[in-house]
């Protein structure tokens, strides 16, 4: 998996001064390095011009390294809210997006994202693009609001899926969340609001489509 990635990232991705200011900053304070891939990133940026999706919601902030690769798919006429526990990290997220420009086209709720999404359910607030990159024991908890807060037709992108391809693989020492994503990924696999993916990139993405019942 690594040895894919390097070789992914070594011709895919192009040496990015303000991304590479974001790591800076979250090591500086003494932040983990957590964020998503160089390659994951610009998958991101990709899948949100794409899909000309305006209305994003982020589970899991941050330094703002994937905020930045999100709101660049955008541009200048979307809008991101973004989850995030810890208020510190939310502040430097802020700065960051601030940084690239997109100080006003972003927000941040911080605190426990289960609670956030329940007040953004209350208030009937609709997203066509998430992220859910945060706590995995909650995954199946946020997909569940996701869907909640979907616009028909709506894309949920999930980091983290192949638990660093020890889902896949019975001879690689299990990780903390192996066997909790390999359950998640045989629920969305199977879940009949979505229509799903999973791309092998990063530490692995899913991407779901959430099914306009409409339509059906
Ligand atoms: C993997 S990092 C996110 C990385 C970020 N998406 C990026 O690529 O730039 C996970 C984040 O989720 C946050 N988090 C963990 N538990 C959370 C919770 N219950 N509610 C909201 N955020 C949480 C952590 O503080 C951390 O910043």
């Amino acid at each position: 998996m690594k040895q894919i990635n390097s070789y992914i990232d070594s011709l895919f991705y192009t040496k990015d001064d303000l991304l590479e200011e974001v790591i800076s900053s979250i090591q500086e304070n003494g932040m983990p390095s957590i964020s998503v891939s160089p390659s994951s990133g610009k998958l991101l940026t990709m899948l949100i011009s794409i899909s000309g999706a305006k209305n994003v919601l982020e589970i899991g902030a941050l330094g703002g390294y994937s905020g930045i690769c999100l709101a660049r798919g955008f541009g200048s006429e979307g809008q991101l809210t973004s989850l995030e526990l810890q208020e510190e990290y939310a502040k430097l997220a802020y700065r960051n997006l601030s940084k690239a420009g997109f100080g006003d086209q972003v927000s941040y709720m911080t605190g426990a994202a289960l609670q956030s999404l329940e007040k953004l359910a209350q208030d009937n607030k609709k997203f066509d693009f998430f992220f859910i990159d945060a706590d995995k024991d909650n995954y199946e908890n946020y997909l569940q609001y996701c869907i909640k807060l979907a616009e028909p037709g709506a894309l949920i992108v999930m980091d983290n899926v192949l638990a660093r391809g020890s889902v896949a693989d019975p001879d690689a020492e299990p990780k903390r969340h192996t066997a909790f994503m390999k359950a998640f990924n045989e629920t969305v696999a199977k879940h009949p609001q979505l229509e799903s993916m999973l791309i092998p990139i990063g530490d692995g993405l899913t991407l779901s489509k959430v099914i306009d019942q409409t339509h059906k």
